[in-house]
């Protein structure tokens, strides 16, 4: 049940998770399984279970969440130096549930070698045969009506998904007739149609991905109502939320191994400061920009960092914060003729948005229902169309690389990342995906359609860092994200940008564009494109790695127990421990984490 401060503070836990977001929610739950633990959840936003700017999938319309406070902690990078001296804005997600209750709901996971090599990299048992026993644990994927099944669209492989977890997954409810077109182009370009992207081949597919959402409610299924709200009577399982973790507590003195324990977590909540107490584990999930931040004010991080703004070192661990990765996306938005229906009429106050407003909650059909429709991944060949550029950029890159006198550790990661480049590389490079609507809102005009086309290349080399910025907890860190660090990363989101004009010239979808809106005709020359690239890009949310799961001599912050170094019984337990950025998005893995944490937990406590 979800309780007061106070409460929570006179409990004896025998684990606190700090963070209720995608994975801190579905670890709880499953601790809490065990029906002599004691779980507790703290949350620094509201549990939300009604709210319809929630719950509605509303095509990538998410005003009402992304920028407002109440769902967002609306962080900010520092200023990037490449990306035009911009600030990049980060939504994150500050409800029950974190990020997949605001997320775009696409659900599915990256090709099976990304998920071997983190065994490669020395971690045992975290590959792809287990990522995809813990997917399928956590959802539970529902056929599409037969009216959505054409061709490849809306179908999947039973094999690659759950039928009995509890975070629901469907199809979108409505296309847009400009999807097809545009999926038949990339068709024309090379892509293969697949009846499920997420069967763990890398490359060259392009297909309609699931979406977390009930077939049955045509709502968004996620973290919160699925793993704590249907299990929000279980005794044991004490949720508090409108709290800001602040502290781990940790013993004065070792143990017999060396290692500090977690004695409790510090919390503030309405001005108040209470401390309540744990027995076995504190989980710290508060995702990639805060997990970090909440070792680093417990005193768990580099001790140089720590000390200059006033916090005692406790552990000198100098990987926490570090390896932070994201992607990039460049939009790029095409003006289509206006009979055919997007899910700009959305975005038109008045009639059309209530005429598809009233179609949603009558018949549960049209484009509130929709969400992310076509999805594709290619080599960094078929992309560049260049394989002499591309042995040249490997060139620049391994000299920018070797300049930069990598650890023993960054260099095995940095050998994964590059083979990916090779011109005979199978692997995913680039990630190219759709929507039929508008993507620059200063750009949107009323009764217009427009479909956009973006591009994310899947394996940044860069790296950046999130770091405490004072000693006041409610402080934000400070996020530098030091993007395109490498060369490499500016020359593959300019090719990549370049490949999503080539989809627009492609038949058939080039007769229905009416215009290059943004950016327009005048965009053609690599200068002018690394200008418009440089100047536009944002990310696509999807902070990873900054708690790496390494040895601790290859820059681990957590060992494949996830227990962070130097610590009896604090784990991490959300992306922040991906060593690697993922070709995908992150959700779907973000599930098979948690569930695959909570099954490391109770094995190691002898519960399994
Ligand atoms: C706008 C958006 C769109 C996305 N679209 C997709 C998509 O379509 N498909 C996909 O696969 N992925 C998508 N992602 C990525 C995916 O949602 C995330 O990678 C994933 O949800 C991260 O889960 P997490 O558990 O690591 O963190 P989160 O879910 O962000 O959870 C962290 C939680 O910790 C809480 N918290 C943090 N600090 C504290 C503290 N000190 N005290 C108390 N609570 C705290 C936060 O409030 C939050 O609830 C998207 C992400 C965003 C933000």
């Amino acid at each position: 049940a979800i309780v007061e401060p106070a409460t929570f503070a006179s409990t004896s836990f025998d684990f606190i998770v700090a963070g209720g977001g995608t994975a801190g929610t579905a670890v709880a739950a499953r601790l809490s399984e065990i029906g002599n633990w004691t779980v507790g959840l703290i949350e620094a936003g509201e549990y939300r279970p009604d709210d319809e700017n929630i719950l509605v999938p509303q095509g990538w319309n998410t005003a009402p969440t992304w920028g407002n406070p109440t769902y967002d902690w609306g962080f900010n990078t520092v200023p990037q130096p490449n990306l035009a001296d911009r600030s990049i804005n980060i939504v994150r997600g500050r409800v029950l549930g974190g990020s997949s209750a605001l997320n775009l709901m696409g659900i599915f996971l990256a090709g099976a070698t990304e998920y071997d090599q983190l065994e490669q990299l020395g971690n045992e048992g975290w590959n792809y045969n287990n990522t995809l026993k813990y997917f399928k644990k956590a959802t539970n994927m529902s056929v599409a009506p037969e009216y959505l099944q054409i061709g490849e669209h809306a179908t999947f492989n039973p094999q690659y998904h759950g039928n009995s977890g509890p975070i629901h997954a469907s199809f979108s409810s409505w296309f847009s007739e400009a999807m097809p077109p545009l999926y038949n182009a990339m068709v024309n370009l090379g892509f293969t149609p697949v009846q499920d992207g997420g069967d763990g081949q890398d490359a060259g597919d392009v297909w309609s991905p699931p979406l977390s959402i009930n077939q049955d409610t045509k709502t968004r299924s996620y973290s919160a109502i699925e793993y704590y709200g249907r299990n929000a009577d279980r005794p044991n399982f004490h949720v508090l939320t409108g709290a800001q973790v602040t502290k781990i507590e940790l013993s004065s003195t070792p143990d017999n191994n060396g290692n500090l324990r977690a004695t409790g977590v510090t919390y503030v909540s309405g001005g108040q400061t209470y401390t309540a107490s744990v027995s076995k584990d504190v989980v710290v999930s508060g995702g990639s920009i805060q997990s970090p931040h909440m070792l680093e004010l417990s005193g768990i991080g580099n001790k140089t960092i720590l000390e200059s703004v006033g916090i005692e070192s406790k552990i000198d661990l100098p990987a926490v914060g570090e390896n932070y990765q994201d992607h990039l996306v460049n939009y790029e938005q095409f003006i289509v003729p206006h009979s055919i229906e997007t899910w700009d009429v959305m975005f038109n106050p008045g009639v059309q948005n209530d005429t598809v407003w009233q179609e949603y909650l009558v018949n549960k059909t049209g484009p509130y229902t929709s969400s992310v429709n076509v999805i594709s991944y290619q080599t960094a060949s078929h992309v560049t169309q260049n394989d002499s550029l591309l042995l040249d950029w490997l060139a620049e890159l391994d000299a920018q690389f070797n300049a930069s006198n990598p650890s023993p550790g960054r260099r095995a990661m940095y050998n994964i990342e590059r083979q990916r480049l090779l011109p005979s590389s199978q692997q995913a490079s680039v990630e190219v995906y759709a929507a039929p609507f508008h993507a620059y809102a200063n750009d949107f005009e009323l009764n217009t359609s427009y479909i956009q086309i973006s591009s994310v290349p899947s394996h940044p080399f860069s790296r950046g860092s999130i770091h405490v910025n004072s000693s006041d907890p409610l402080n934000y860190p400070r996020i530098d994200l030091n993007a395109w660090a490498f060369d490499i990363d500016r020359h593959m989101m300019t090719a990549s940008a370049k490949y999503c004009r080539v989809i627009a010239d492609t038949d058939p979808l080039k007769p229905i564009i009416q215009e290059y809106s943004f950016p327009g005709p005048n965009v053609t020359t690599d200068t002018e494109w690394e200008q418009f690239v440089a100047e536009n890009v944002m990310t696509p949310f999807h902070p990873c790695c900054t708690n790496a799961m390494l040895p601790k001599d290859a820059g681990g912050v957590v060992d494949s127990h996830l227990t962070v170094y130097g610590t009896a019984n604090v784990r991490v337990v959300d992306v922040s421990i991906l060593p690697l950025q993922l070709g995908t998005h992150l959700m779907g893995t973000t599930y098979a984490i948690a569930e695959q944490a909570a099954d490391i937990i109770k094995a190691d406590y002898g519960a399994a």
